[in-house]
This record gives C-alpha cells, structure tokens and sequence, in this order.
C-alpha cells in the first residue's frame, strides 16, 4: 500500500496543515542539512549531483522546487514567474514550505540544500520555523566573468538566463547573499572552494569536505604497539 512518507505526502499536499505541524513531523526525523551557496552558474547543481552519487545525501535545489512549483499552476505561479525573471529572491514562506515537504517526501535524512538561503530574510525564516542548524555550508566561490559565461552557456532553456537578469541576479548575489555566507562564516561553518576550476578538480576538494582524510599522525596503522598504546 503506502509509505509513511506517501501518506505524508498526501496529508500535506491536501490539508491545511500549519507550519507548526510540518515543522513537527520534520523534527522526528532529525534532518542532517548542508546549505550549498555560491553565485549564479558557480557550480552548484553541478557538484550537488556528483555528491548525491558518492555520499547519499537527497538534492533540494530552491530554484528546482519554485520552477516546479510555478508549472503546477499553483496560485504563486505568476509571482514566482515574475520574481524569477527579475531575478529577485520569493518570499521566504513560500520557499521554505516547498522545502519542507521535499524533506518529507524524500524518505531520506541527509540534505544537500542548494540555492538557499539567498537572503537574510530566508536564513532568519528558515531557523525559525525548522530549528534545523545546518552541519555545514559549502561556498562555491566563482569570479563573476567565469559565472557569466558559464550561465550563457547553460542551454536549460530557463527564461532567466539572458546577460539583462543574469547582472540582476549577480548584484543580488553581492547585496543579498554574500551577508548569509559572512554570517556563517562568523559561525565557523563555511567550507570555500575554488569553484573556477574544471568540474573534476572542484569535486576532488569538494569530497575532502565530506570525507575527511585522517592526518598521518593520527594514524594509528603503522606505528608500533607501544605508540599506538601511548
Ligand atoms: N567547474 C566547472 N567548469 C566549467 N563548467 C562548469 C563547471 N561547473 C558547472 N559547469 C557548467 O556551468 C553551468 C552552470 O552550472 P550549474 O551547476 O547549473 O550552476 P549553478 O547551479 O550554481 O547555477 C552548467 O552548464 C554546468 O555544466
Ligand atoms: N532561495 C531562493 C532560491 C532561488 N530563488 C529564485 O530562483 C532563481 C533561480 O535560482 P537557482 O538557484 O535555480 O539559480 P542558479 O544559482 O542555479 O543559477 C533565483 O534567481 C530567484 O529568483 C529564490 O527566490 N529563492
Ligand atoms: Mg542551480
């Protein structure tokens, strides 16, 4: 018949439930969350997908969810279209509902949160509401130049992509974004990459992250027995 999950599903999807409730049944399932941030056409979604294959986690991309969300018809469709192609960031509730009931559905609890939060309004919102503190957040740093190019490039066929709301989008990276990465850079939670570099070379430092090596000297294997006791 149906999962847990499915009939959570369909319980959202068809009740009013409140974001206390959604925010509730989330808790039970302790989510482990990594923000994924970086400038438009940094790499991303790129590297959410190779990540998702080596580490298990479930991919929400925020940009992903409110595209979707905008072809479903739903009554947000016109505003999302239009926040979309002026590159300007959906009020926080929106987002952050889509957000919920993907981590619902997923039946998974290890997130790779991509494209959010944008904003300070999104972060704020989004503790509030959850409770969930992010393990860590990943920053794929890009010049603007590389990111132009690659975003001119992308061949989605998304509106959004044209050079008049890509420098839209860029200067809300800069006003908007950059704060949330500075702020959790106060909390100590921000891992850098060089993201200008080839796709592969990015994953290399970007699977460090994730799977730490053990430094030599803490490596019991290969010292004597005394050492290792010692
Ligand atoms: N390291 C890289 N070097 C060159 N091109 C890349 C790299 N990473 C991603 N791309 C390409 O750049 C475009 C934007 O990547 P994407 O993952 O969609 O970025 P984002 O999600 O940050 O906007 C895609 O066409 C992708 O194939
Ligand atoms: N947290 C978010 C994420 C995306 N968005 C909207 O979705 C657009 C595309 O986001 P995206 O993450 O798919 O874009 P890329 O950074 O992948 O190019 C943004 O320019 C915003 O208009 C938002 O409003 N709030
Ligand atoms: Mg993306």
């Amino acid at each position: 018949m149906f999962s847990f999950d499915q009939i959570i599903h369909f319980a959202l999807l068809y009740s009013p439930l409140s974001f206390e409730d959604i925010s509730d049944r989330l808790a039970e399932k302790h989510p482990k969350v990594v923000f994924v941030l970086g400038g438009p056409g940094s790499g991303k979604g790129t590297q959410c997908e190779k990540i998702v294959q080596h580490f298990g986690y479930t991919h929400l991309s925020a940009g992903d969810l409110l595209r979707a969300e905008k072809n479903s018809g739903s009554e947000n469709g016109i505003m999302i279209q239009n926040m979309m192609n002026e590159g300007k960031i959906v009020p926080s509730e929106v987002t952050i509902k889509l957000l919920q009931k993907a981590m619902l559905d997923s039946g998974n609890e290890k997130f790779l949160i991509d494209g959010f939060p944008r904003n300070e309004e999104n972060r704020a919102a989004f503790e509030a509401l959850t409770k969930i503190e992010p393990e860590f957040v990943l920053y794929f740093n890009c010049p603007e130049k590389e990111m132009e190019r690659r975003i001119l490039n992308r061949n989605q066929g998304r509106e959004d992509d044209n050079i008049e709301t890509i420098r839209k989008r860029f200067k809300v990276f800069l006003e908007s974004s950059l704060p949330v990465i500075e702020y959790y850079k106060g909390k100590g939670k921000v891992r850098e990459i060089d993201a200008a570099k080839p796709v592969e070379e990015v994953f290399e430092e970007v699977k460090d992250i994730f799977n730490p090596k053990v430094p030599k000297d803490e490596n019991v294997e290969g010292r004597c027995m005394c050492c290792a006791i010692l």
